[in-house]
Order: C-alpha cells, then structure tokens, then sequence
C-alpha cells in the first residue's frame, strides 16, 4: 500500500476552529493510505447484504437511509433526507440525528480503508439549523492513519453539495478484529 502526506484540515468557513481536538488529529508523520476498499459495485454488493443499519439500511422505517453516492480516494460522499422522525426542537432536525449521519458518512470513509473499524470518538460541530424536510448532503476524507487509529472529518450540508454548512464533524475510529463483531453478538 503506498501512502501519501497527510492533508491539511479542513478551513474554517465561519472563523470557528475547526472540529477536530487533538485527540481526533492524526499525530505528525502519519500519512493517509491508499483505499484499498471495495469499488462502487462491491460496495452495493455489500449494502444489499446489510440493510439493518440504523445509517443506511432500507429495513428502518425511521432510519436515516443515507445513500452513498461517491467514492474518489478516501472521500465518501452522501445524502439523506430529514423526516419528521428526525426532528428535536419542533420542525428541526435533532443534534444526535445529524451526529449519527456524520458517523455513518465518517465511518464509509473508515471503511473504504479496507479494514474493519469502529467508532472511538466523535467530535461534532452543529452549525445551522436544519429544517425537516431538508436533504443534507454528507462529505468525509481520512486525514490520516497511525497504526489501528483511523483520523477522519466531515461535513453536512443543506439543499446541496455546495450549501450552507450545517455540521461539521471530526472522529477517531479503531481497527478492530473480526471477532469484534461476533464477540457483541454474543453479548
Ligand atoms: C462507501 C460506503 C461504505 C458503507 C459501508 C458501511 C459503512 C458503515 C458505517 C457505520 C458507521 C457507524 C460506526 C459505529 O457506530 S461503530 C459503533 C460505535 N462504537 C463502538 O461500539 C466502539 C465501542 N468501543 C470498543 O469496542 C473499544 O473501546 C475499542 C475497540 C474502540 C478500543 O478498544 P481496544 O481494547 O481494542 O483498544 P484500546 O482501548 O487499547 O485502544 C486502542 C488505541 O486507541 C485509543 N483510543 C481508543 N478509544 C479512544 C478514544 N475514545 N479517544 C482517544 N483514543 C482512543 C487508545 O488510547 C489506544 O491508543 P494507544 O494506547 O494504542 O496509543
């Protein structure tokens, strides 16, 4: 696998720093691999099999079916749409909904690493309001990858791809076995 630098974060669109903490920044040296992830139609193969997610499965009425509509490098791009279901404050999309749609757009990213990763930590931003009935357009690229410690940001956007920011989010996510899986199954 051949690796390149790591990239700089993303900018600050509205002065604020940005979102990630030291603890969701990738330590100096580490460098962003190359995917090694599925192609878009392994990728669809996969999501056939797998429609109980809560981020992207078809099996959740009230789930968020987020779909994946792009792959360049370790760039995941998608979008869903919020529903009434979604909401927290009357009409608004509630902070942990758009939470788990940047979890679930980060760990795509993760995941077209080619290994197996899970959620560490996750670091979000929320800045504008998102109405229901809003489509918000997802956004997320590794920053970098030190030993099972996968760097990632993100980012939501309103009615597009190029529309005002809704959230931002950085995210620390570990390598884990395959067992992993198994082991919580089995409780
Ligand atoms: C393209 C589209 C594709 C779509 C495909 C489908 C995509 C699906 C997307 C779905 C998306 C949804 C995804 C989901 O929702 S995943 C579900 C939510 N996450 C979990 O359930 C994870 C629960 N936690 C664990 O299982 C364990 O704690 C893990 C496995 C994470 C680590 O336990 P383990 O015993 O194995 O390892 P360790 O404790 O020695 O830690 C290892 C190292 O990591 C460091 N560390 C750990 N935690 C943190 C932290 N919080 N901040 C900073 N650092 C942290 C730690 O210090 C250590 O560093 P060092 O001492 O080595 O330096």
């Amino acid at each position: 696998m051949t690796a390149r630098s790591t990239g700089s974060p993303s900018g600050s669109p509205s002065g604020r720093p940005g979102p990630a903490s030291s603890r969701t920044t990738p330590p100096p040296g580490a460098t962003v691999p190359e995917p090694s992830g599925p192609d878009r139609r392994d990728l669809d193969l996969k999501l056939a099999d797998y429609d109980g997610c809560f981020g992207c499965g078809d099996q959740s009425s009230d789930g968020l079916r987020v779909k994946q509509t792009g792959i360049t490098g370790t760039e995941v791009t998608g979008e869903f749409t919020v529903l009434e279901a979604h909401q927290g404050a009357p009409g608004l999309a509630h902070g942990g909904v758009l939470a788990t749609a940047m979890d679930e757009s980060l760990g795509s990213s993760a995941w077209v690493l080619g290994k197996r990763y899970v959620t560490g930590r996750l670091e979000t931003d929320f800045m504008a309001p998102v109405p229901v009935g809003s489509t918000v357009y997802l956004r997320s690229w590794c920053t970098g990858v030190d030993g099972r410690k996968a760097y990632l940001q993100g980012e939501g956007r309103i009615g597009g791809p190029d529309g005002p920011i809704a959230v931002r989010a950085a995210a620390l996510f570990i390598e884990v076995p395959e067992e992993h899986f198994s082991r919580e199954r089995e409780g």
